[in-house]
């Protein structure tokens, strides 16, 4: 599959993340992608991956729409892309979405995880969740290719892997190149994947750097350099040793260096023809006679400045300023005046209230929307079940009776939560870490007295806050998961509960494993409840936190008043 990209703008909410991307990648090919971190690599590979789309530009897939089920995409991190009960269910799942009727199936995931060296007779039945880390990447691989798909994505598919496996999965994917298949991978290693490269793009800040062969960065290792990569040891030993008159010719391997100095006897260079410095060298800083891989001045290749300015907004700042006690306490009390709500019109007005002040901390839209979007289907749910009755319905729907009272007061206890959720919401948007936990110690100070150990209290809860964003990112990286392997529920129907059963198991899994790590570290730095620490965060009342109580405690008797009187 032949894919080319035009002029492809993208961002997140507002941060642009690629400026001007135009590439053309042929059919049959291996392409490497690389950068430093953030660069952007793994957003392209999305986009071309069809998982997400350009803002601006197009990207066209053999001149086209992706055609369904032909893309497929292997991310970092394997372990959050596994959900199925056994190997054969893993590939099965893809199958399934695709289309392919039952019979085909089993033939095709027998190939599939032959070609990734799993065997279906030992693996087959296995939990996917216990393979090492290198079966877990092959089998995502097998995952992605058992729909012989016409182009595939790798995102850091090496990384973590001892050599050997590595080394494997690199066989296996030359297997794959030479079966016809277009290979895009993004990676840090240099070393192993240029050489096997058939074009290379070195992303910097967003926008492409160079497009072209691997050879041509053998020869010019500041097209690596520039980009702040460091060149592979081959080349940087190739043009070592040619400079001393060891090499004829620069290597585009390390095989073909290593064939190359065993071809002709060595003789020992007199002294003052060895390198001044050693080779080593970091990204942006070269010692020695690697002074000539630094970008010079002028240097040709031309590259966008970046993405552009993301400075805090100042209502944004306003809100990170105000001493979080204030915003404990706003979140305390309106919590209790929501609790004490039962009737609509106060509940309205709260939520209005709640709107305008999550609109004046400028929390992106999309970030709500993702935010909110797997309490609103279970909330829909609850609010039907309230609304169901059979003793005194007042319409009914063949056996279900349903209750006009019911609806109600379910409705009603449905927003109270809601706007609950919000507040919390509002409140951890807006406070990092260390205020909110200093401004819960403050809170809870006067327990101490009593005995009670506040400290793991304020632990608990702002990791527990913290948590919360957590488990919202690995859920959409499940669900993205999901898409890759060709899923076909859209919108809500990607939370209704056979999607919902799909993504319960291995969220546990990483919920627990995060814990797991998080109790090590814990421990590891030596905490300690009963010592007292330094504070990470000093609190300190303005008059603007003092203008801010004055408004909390205004909107809550307000609202409490409504609520006396409706
Ligand atoms: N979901 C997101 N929301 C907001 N910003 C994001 C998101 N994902 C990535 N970014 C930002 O986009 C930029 C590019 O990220 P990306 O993950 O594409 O980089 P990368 O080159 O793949 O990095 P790495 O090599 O570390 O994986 C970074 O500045 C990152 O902080």
């Amino acid at each position: 599959m032949r894919i080319q990209a035009d002029q492809v703008f993208f961002r997140y909410d507002k941060l642009p993340v690629l400026t001007d991307i135009s590439l053309d990648i042929r059919e049959g090919t291996l392409t490497v992608l690389c950068g430093v971190t953030g660069s952007g690599k793994s957003t392209l590979l999305r986009l071309l991956s069809g998982l997400a789309q350009p803002a601006s530009g197009t990207i066209a897939f053999d001149g086209g729409q992706p055609p369904a089920g032909k893309v497929s995409m292997v991310f970092q991190q394997p372990e959050t892309q596994l959900f199925a009960g056994s190997v054969h269910k893993e590939l099965e799942y893809g199958l399934a979405e695709r289309g392919v009727p039952g019979p085909q199936r089993l033939e095709l995931i027998r190939s599939a995880l032959a070609r990734v060296g799993l065997p279906y007779d030992e693996f087959g039945r296995r939990s996917p969740f216990l393979l090492s880390g290198g079966e877990k990447r092959r089998l995502c691989i097998a995952a992605a290719i058992a729909s012989a798909p016409g182009l595939l994505v790798l995102d850091e598919p090496t990384a973590g892997l001892d050599p050997q496996a590595a080394e494997a999965l690199l066989e296996m994917l030359r297997g794959l190149r030479r079966s016809g298949l277009t290979l895009v991978v993004g990676t840090h290693e240099l070393d192993s994947f240029l050489p096997m490269a058939d074009k290379v793009i070195v992303m910097s800040q967003g926008a492409v750097y160079y497009d072209g062969p691997a050879l041509a960065l053998s020869a010019d290792p500041l097209l690596l350099t520039g980009a702040g990569l460091a060149p592979p040891a081959y080349i940087r030993l190739g043009h070592s040793l040619r400079e001393c008159g060891l090499l004829a010719e620069l290597p585009d391997s390390l095989d073909s260096l290593l064939a190359e100095l065993e071809k002709q006897p060595v003789a020992a260079p007199a002294a003052e023809l060895l390198p001044a410095a050693p080779v080593e060298q970091s990204p942006g800083r070269s010692p020695g006679r690697s002074n000539r891989l630094q970008p010079a001045e002028g240097d040709a290749v031309s590259h966008s400045s970046g993405p552009v300015d993301t400075e805090t907004a100042p209502a944004q700042k306003l809100w990170q300023r105000l001493d979080p006690r204030v915003k404990w306490l706003g979140m305390v009390l309106g919590t209790l005046v929501v609790l004490g709500m039962d009737a609509l019109l106060p509940l309205l007005l709260a939520a209005g209230l709640i709107a305008g002040l999550m609109l004046s901390a400028r929390i992106p839209w999309r970030r709500t929307v993702r935010f909110f979007r797997p309490f609103l289907l279970m909330f829909l749910f609850l609010w039907l079940l309230s609304s169901l009755s059979w003793s005194s319905p007042d319409y009914t729907l063949g056996p279900v009776g349903v209750s006009a009272a019911g609806m109600a007061r379910g409705g009603l206890n449905v927003l109270r939560f809601l706007l609950l959720i919000a507040l919390g919401f509002l409140f951890t948007e807006t406070t990092t870490g260390a205020p909110l936990r200093e401004g819960l110690e403050w809170g809870i100070a006067p327990l101490r007295k009593l005995g009670v150990r506040t400290r793991n209290w304020s632990l608990a809860v702002s990791v527990t806050l913290q948590f919360v964003p957590w488990i919202l990112g690995k859920l959409a990286q499940l669900q993205l998961a999901l898409d890759s392997r060709g899923r076909k529920a859209r919108g809500l129907a990607r939370y209704s509960p056979r999607q919902a059963a799909l993504l319960i198991v291995p969220l546990l899994i990483l919920v627990i494993g995060m814990g797991d790590e998080l109790a090590t570290a814990v421990e590891s730095r030596g905490y300690d409840p009963a010592k007292e620490r330094t504070p990470s965060y000093r609190l300190s009342w303005q008059n603007r936190d003092t203008l801010a109580l004055l408004f909390i405690l205004l909107a809550a008797a307000l609202l409490w008043t409504v609520s006396r009187f409706s």
